[in-house]
């Protein structure tokens, strides 16, 4: 996926302009800012549901892609709603086949959803929602996976499980993927680069580690926030990344 000098504009105001973005499999990109900075207007960029005023747009025919509120059809059950993942790849007139359905049944174990299988879809949680639409996601195939806020109504139980699964991904080296978060914990631990969106042609990008500085966070949300490292787990710093007020 790349987007080169890229601009969307809203009524009479650009929400991002000149903005080079490039992803390949095998490395995740998590999206920070404050409320109404742009996060989801770049994403449907990127998913192309938002026309850019200028510049390019190259990226993949199907994405997988997580809205920040998935919807959930009345009168379907999780499975059939997670097959529906597979509709590119059916044209106009096709049903699902065996190959589809194992794709969806697999799809909802790696995100330790296959025991809401025959629940009816609409009858979901916010959270469960939000795994049953990576699981849609996932089960695309598509080598570009596109979440905006995919932990917002997690338990912190189901976030670990959402960021192993993710870490995951982008480690089996097939996914590139794209993230917006509020949680720059979560950059941390589940993406290689951050993409900090400090004004319409503002930014800061590059590896996380770099990214996520005390000085760019303070700036980004204007307000004093102090990051330490708490303990060391597999080799891996444990951070963590809190506001001072
Ligand atoms: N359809 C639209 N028409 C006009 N303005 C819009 C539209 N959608 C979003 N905007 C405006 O674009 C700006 C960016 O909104 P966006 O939803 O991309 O922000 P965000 O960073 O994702 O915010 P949040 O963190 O609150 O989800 C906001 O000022 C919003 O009001």
């Amino acid at each position: 996926m790349r987007l080169a000098g890229a601009g969307v504009r809203r009524g009479e105001r650009w929400i991002f302009r000149k903005l080079d973005l490039e992803l390949i499999p095998g490395r995740s990109l998590a999206v920070l800012g404050p409320n109404g900075r742009g996060k989801t207007t770049l994403i449907r960029a990127v998913m192309g549901l938002v026309p850019l005023r200028e510049g390019e747009r190259t990226a993949p025919r199907v994405i997988g892609y997580v809205p920040q509120s998935p919807a959930a059809p009345v009168g379907y059950r999780v499975e059939d709603f997670v097959v529906m993942g597979r509709a590119a790849r059916l044209g106009l007139f096709g049903s699902p086949g065996r190959a589809d359905q194992a794709a969806a049944a697999e799809a909802l174990e790696t995100v330790g959803a296959a025991p809401w299988a025959k629940r009816p879809v609409d009858r979901l949680s916010g959270g469960e929602r939000q795994l049953v639409a990576l699981a849609r996601a996932l089960a695309t195939g598509s080598p570009l996976l596109v979440l905006d806020e995919p932990m917002s109504a997690l338990d912190l139980a189901n976030q670990a499980r959402l960021l192993k699964v993710l870490d995951a991904l982008r480690a089996g080296g097939r996914h590139a993927i794209l993230f917006s978060t509020h949680a720059p914990e979560h950059a941390l631990v589940a993406a290689d680069e951050a993409l900090l969106m400090m004004g319409t042609e503002e930014r800061s990008i590059g590896p996380v580690g770099e990214v996520l500085s005390e000085v760019n966070l303070s700036n980004l949300y204007n307000l004093t926030i102090r990051r330490a490292c708490l303990f060391e787990e597999t080799g891996r710093p444990v951070e963590a990344i809190v506001p001072i007020f």
